[in-house]
């Protein structure tokens, strides 16, 4: 069963600015929420304490029953918690293949010297995960690319690359931290499509920050909108997208 995301009350302060300010909203089992706002607005500074980057000054994240505040990230992935960063966190030199396993070894149970001696169940266990790996870049579109070094990759593709290996933890919950930050529209809405595919196939949760309000419309099923740290809206899409206060921030950025 997908469990619910639950952020209470969030407030994080860097010294005296107040970066978030008392947010709360859920993330529905199964369902694309996206947490969007103009620059500065607080989304990176939510997603980083979600994710166990940053401590919350005040307020708790939970996942189901389960308090994730303070929680170090690799027990986030055992939970079924992968994470997508804005500047992809992916090993240039290696290929794509070794990248995506490098998610997947968040999974792997053999120990240091069942490895060592290359035990049968560990390589059969490898080939399963190699095979998994495959599968989720073949879903991915980047199938093709599998032996190819990440450093070699257009922009698009590496963020595809940083998906999947947050999908090979087989996460409940994925956390998507601006991943069209840097494309051009086209890859915009071809990644829009297939963070949509993701929800609907694999019937996960998915967290999406976004700046650009576009991109989350016609895919997400609610829509949480923080401007200066606070939560100023939160809704299904046509609602937000009609709301005066949201109309204003976003406006409000263009014009400064
Ligand atoms: N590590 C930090 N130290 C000090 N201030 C920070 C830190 N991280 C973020 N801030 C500040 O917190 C506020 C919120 O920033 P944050 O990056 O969370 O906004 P954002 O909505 O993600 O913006 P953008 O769309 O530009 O990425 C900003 O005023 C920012 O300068």
């Amino acid at each position: 069963m997908i469990p619910e995301l639950r952020v209470e009350h969030l407030t994080l302060r860097f010294g005296g600015l107040t970066a978030l300010d008392d947010v709360s909203f859920t993330v529905r089992p199964g369902s694309l929420h996206a947490l969007i706002g103009p620059n500065g607005a607080g989304k990176s500074s939510c997603f980083n304490v979600i994710s166990g980057l940053y401590h919350a000054t005040e307020g708790r994240v939970l996942l189901g029953d389960t308090e994730l505040t303070g929680m170090r990230p690799h027990k986030m992935a055992k939970l079924g918690i992968g994470r997508a960063f804005q500047n992809a966190a992916l090993s240039p030199g290696s290929t794509v293949l070794d990248n995506v396993m490098l998610g997947r070894h968040a999974l792997t149970r053999g120990g240091f010297l069942e490895c060592a001696l290359r035990a049968p169940w560990t390589v059969r266990a490898e080939r399963k995960h190699t095979e998994r790996a495959k599968e989720i870049c073949d879903f991915l579109g980047i199938g093709r690319l599998l032996h190819t070094p990440v450093a070699a990759l257009p922009y698009g593709e590496v963020k595809r690359v940083d998906i999947a290996r947050a999908l090979a933890v087989e996460p409940v919950l994925l956390l998507l931290d601006e991943p069209a930050a840097g494309m051009n529209a086209a890859e915009t809405s071809d990644l829009a499509a297939t963070i949509h595919d993701v929800r609907d196939e694999l019937g996960i949760s998915i967290l999406l920050v976004e700046h650009d309000m576009g991109l989350v419309m016609g895919i997400a099923d609610r829509v949480t909108v923080l401007d200066f740290g606070r939560r100023i809206a939160d809704g299904p899409p046509h609602e937000v997208q009609s709301d005066p206060e949201v109309i204003r921030a976003y406006l409000g950025t263009e014009a400064a």
